[in-house]
C-alpha cells in the first residue's frame, strides 16, 4: 500500500503533533515533511500530499477540502506568534508588508484592517513599509523590539469575540475513516504529553515557551472555532 503524504507545519507550535505523530504506528505508514506553512497550503493545492496541516485561508483553494479531526493551530485570544509589527499606531499605517510564509494571517490582517480598524492600506510583498505582518518562530525575537505590535489572535477576538484557528489538518480528497482515527490518537497524544514535548526544546532567552504551550496556543478544534474559520473566510471572500 502506497504510503500517505502527510505535511506539517515547520514552526515550534507544531512540536506536540510532531511529537504524538512520531510516537504512533502511523509513523510507517506515513511520508511526512515539515514544511513553512505556506508551502503546506501549495502542497495540497497541487496534490503534492494527501494530509496538510494547512492555513485555513487556502481551503478556499481546495475545490472538495475536509478537515481531520479535533485539532488546530489556534488560541483564544493572544497567540503570540502572528503579529503586526508597526512603527507607527495603526491608525497612521499607510503600507503593510505581508509575510511570504503566512496564508491565513496575511489574509486576517486585510479582514482587520478593512472591517476592525477601518484603515485603507497598500500591500506590499516585499521592500519598505510602515508595518509588516509575520508568523512563527521569526516573531519570538521581535516581540517588544517596535514602537507598535498587534497580536492578531488578540485583535480578532476583540474584533468578533471568537477564538480563532489559523491551521487545520485538512485532505484533498477522501481519508479513510481508520486513518483518521489514528490520526487523531496520535494529535491527542501529543497534546496531552505538552510538558514532556517542553522538557525536550531548548530553553529560549526572552521567549517562555511554557506560557506560549500553555496559555496562548489552544489546539483544540473546537465549535466555536469552526465557526470562526467560517467566519473569517466569508470575510476574506468578501476582500
Ligand atoms: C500561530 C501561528 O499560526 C500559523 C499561521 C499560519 C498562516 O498565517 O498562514 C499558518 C500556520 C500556522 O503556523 C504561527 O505560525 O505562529
Amino acid at each position: 500500500m502506497s504510503k500517505i503524504r502527510i505535511s506539517a507545519v515547520s514552526y515550534t507550535n507544531t512540536k506536540p503533533f510532531a511529537f504524538g505523530i512520531e510516537h504512533s504506528e502511523l509513523r510507517d505508514k506515513i511520508e511526512l515533511t515539515y514544511d513553512i506553512p505556506s508551502d503546506c497550503a501549495q502542497k495540497l493545492i497541487d496534490n503534492k500530499c494527501d494530509i496538510g496541516l494547512i492555513p485555513v485561508a487556502a481551503l478556499l483553494s481546495i475545490p472538495n477540502y475536509y478537515i481531520l479531526g479535533d485539532y488546530c493551530i489556534g488560541s483564544v485570544g493572544a497567540v503570540n506568534s502572528v503579529f503586526i509589527f508597526s512603527e507607527k499606531p495603526i491608525s497612521e499605517v499607510k503600507t503593510v508588508r505581508l509575510d511570504p510564509q503566512s496564508r491565513t494571517s496575511n489574509n486576517l490582517a486585510k479582514v482587520l484592517l478593512k472591517n476592525y480598524w477601518e484603515v485603507p492600506v497598500e500591500f506590499v510583498l516585499e521592500g519598505e513599509a510602515d508595518a509588516f505582518v509575520e508568523i512563527g518562530d521569526r516573531t519570538f525575537p521581535h516581540i517588544d523590539v517596535f514602537p507598535f505590535s498587534y497580536d492578531l489572535g488578540e485583535q480578532w477576538f476583540q474584533f468578533t469575540g471568537l477564538p480563532f484557528a489559523f491551521a487545520v489538518w485538512a485532505s484533498n480528497k477522501p481519508i479513510a475513516p481508520g486513518f483518521v482515527y489514528e490520526l487523531n490518537k496520535a494529535l491527542k497524544f501529543g497534546v496531552d504529553n505538552i510538558d514532556i514535548v517542553l522538557e525536550g526544546l531548548p530553553k529560549l532567552e526572552n521567549f517562555d515557551l511554557g506560557d506560549y504551550f500553555h496559555n496562548k496556543l489552544d489546539f483544540n478544534l473546537t465549535t466555536e472555532k469552526r465557526s470562526a474559520i467560517q467566519k473569517y473566510l466569508q470575510y476574506v471572500q468578501e476582500l
